[in-house]
This record gives structure tokens, sequence and C-alpha cells, in this order.
């Protein structure tokens, strides 16, 4: 897939590192997070919209990691900056395939373009805190209304990672088997609902009170999302994952993700954990720049984290 993306896979990285600091063992950016294992069932409608093999009959194993942002690996998950919260789901689908989705706990993103989410992370690496103000990043901001409201309306503070709405972000194409196709983007909605923290209930939260919750929360019982594809209709920005669809557009169920076991969460497994979002099989075509970007790019964080000791 053609971009005209001019950051090189390696400057994209660089760009996370320089935002963030480069860590041993770190994933770039969501370096926080939990592994767990479940099953996706697919609901009976999903193989009318794209003849991938997941969203046919077969309920199939799937392996689930919920992350906060940024590429500190230690972040408190009480601090606004490890806003948006990650799901990341791998559908394995047999004969050691899988496919991915990666989504975040906002409804969209900063910028429009790959090159534009660079010259965010560099804003924010010439942002420490000797910086005069307006800052780097305040500059930016000032000048970007879209990344402007991402970084000042995010979520407060949720029960649980299983309490959150998840959102794919970026476009895909959706193929099915009698080569009718339609452009959607994921939504991974909470059966418990959204819930977030009261103030008294915040005050009592530590550093590592999500990983912890969901830990105590799935030996209570199984944690359930509802799998949707929203679906563009004419005029809906394809190729902009910062402007959202409008929340009136159709929703359909794909299915529904079970979690119910804590996976292994030695380095050994974390290492071996990669998702791409251009892991995609037939049925499921990439519709948006940034995705094929993101396909290159992933992979150099993943050989940065698999050689570090
Ligand atoms: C140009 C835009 C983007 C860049 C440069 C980028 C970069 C990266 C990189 C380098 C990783 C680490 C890969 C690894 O080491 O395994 C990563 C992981 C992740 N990204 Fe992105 N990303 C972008 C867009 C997005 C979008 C739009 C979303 C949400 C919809 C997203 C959500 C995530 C999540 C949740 C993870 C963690 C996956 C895991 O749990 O392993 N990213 N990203």
């Amino acid at each position: 897939q053609i971009t005209r993306t001019q950051a090189t896979p390696a400057e994209m990285v660089d760009a996370l590192h320089a935002a963030f600091g480069k860590h041993p063992n770190a994933r770039a950016v969501h370096a926080k997070g939990v592994f767990l294992e479940g099953t996706f069932a697919p609901a009976a409608i999903a193989k009318n919209l794209s003849m991938a093999p997941h969203l046919q009959y077969r309920t199939l194993p799937v392996m689930v990691r919920f992350s906060d942002f940024t590429g500190i690996p230690d972040i408190s998950d009480t601090t606004g900056g490890s806003n948006p919260r990650g799901m990341a789901i791998k559908f394995q689908l047999g004969n050691g395939k899988s496919t991915d989705i990666i989504a975040h706990s906002f409804n969209g993103f900063p910028v429009a373009t790959t090159d534009e989410f660079r010259e965010f992370l560099l804003n924010i690496s010439r942002s420490g805190p000797k910086a005069p103000h307006p800052n780097a990043i305040e500059q930016f901001l000032g000048t970007h209304p879209i990344a402007k409201h991402f970084v000042t309306t995010q979520k407060p503070p949720s029960v649980s990672y299983g309490t959150l709405s998840y959102f794919g972000v970026n476009s895909f194409k959706f193929i099915n088997s009698k080569g009718i196709s339609c452009y959607i983007r994921y939504q991974i909605i909470p059966e418990a609902g959204e819930q977030f923290l009261t103030a008294a209930q915040f005050k009592n939260t530590g550093d590592n009170y999500l990983s912890e919750e969901i830990k105590t929360r799935i030996g209570a019982g199984a944690v359930k999302f509802k799998l949707y594809a929203q679906v563009a209709e004419t005029g809906d920005k394809i190729e902009n994952p910062s402007i959202a669809w409008p929340n009136e557009r159709k929703r359909i169920l794909l299915g529904t993700i079970t979690i119910s076991r804590l996976a292994d969460n030695s380095l050994e497994a974390d290492k071996a954990l990669i998702y791409n979002p251009g892991n995609l099989p037939k049925g499921i075509e990439i519709a948006d720049p940034m995705v094929a970007d993101r396909a290159r790019l992933y992979p150099v964080s993943v050989k940065e984290r698999q050689q570090s000791h």
C-alpha cells in the first residue's frame, strides 16, 4: 500500500522515544500493559459484512492486551497522561495464523496523518519542564484544535480496563463473499457499561490499580465486550482518523469477546506478543494510509524490544 508519508518507520519509532524515552524491553508506546485470554464468538450477521475467517461461524481463542498510553513502562494509572488506554485483540485463526485489532479508549486521533503525529511527538519532546511557556506542544495545540480536543477531553479514570469503550479509529474495508464491500471502524463496548471512579474512589487507587483490578475481576467471572463495526456513509472521512464518524451511523454487531483468564505475563511471553493493525485476513483490507504506515513501523519497535536485554 502506497502512502505519501515522509517519515520512515525508524524515524516514527525514534519520535516516540524522543517523547517518552527509550526503555529496555518496552514497546515504544503503550509500554505498560497486562494480557489475558479468552474467546471470540462471531454474531450471525457478521459474515454478511466480511468473509474474514473469524467472522464466520466458529468461536475462536483470543489474546487481549490492555495498556496505558506513553512509552513509560511504569507510568502511574492515575496520571492523565496514561490516557488513552489501549486494547489489543489477537484472534487465533488456526494453523499459526492470526488477525489483530488495536484500539484505544478515545473515539479519534489527535492528528490526521502519520507525519503530523511525528510533529506532535517531537513537540512533546521539546517541551520539558524547563521550557518557557508557551512551550512547543502548547504552541502546537494552539494551532491544532483537534489535537487540543484530544489532549483535553480524555475520559476520567475508569473503574476497570473492563469498563471502558475502545475505538479502532482507523478505517478498514470489509469485503463479503459476494464481493460487496463497505468501510468500517471498530467499536468495542463493555457489557458492564462504561464506569468511572468517583473522586473518593480515585483517592484510594494506586499506581497499578488497573492491572490489579482486572486480575481480581477476572477471578470473579468473565469480562465481556461487544465488537461492532461502525459503517461509513458517503462523505465520511475514510483516510482521516482525527475525524470521528457521526454517532448515528449504523453499527453492526460482529461478535462477543469473552475474557476469562489471566495469561502468562512473563517477560518472554510479553516479548513474543506482537500486534500489528496490518495483520489482516482475506475479507479485510487497509483503507487508511496511517494503517499502512503502522503496519511497517510496529515491527521496528518489536525488533528493538525483542533484542534488548
Ligand atoms: C501513526 C500513528 C501511530 C504510530 C506511529 C503508532 C506506533 C506504535 C508502536 C511503535 C507501538 C508498539 C509496537 C510493539 O512494540 O509491539 C504501538 C502500539 C500500540 N498502539 Fe500505536 N501507533 C499509531 C497509531 C495508533 C492508533 C490510531 C491507535 C488506536 C486506535 C494505537 C494504539 C496502540 C496500542 C493499543 C498499542 C499497544 C499494542 C499492544 O498491546 O501490544 N496506535 N503503536
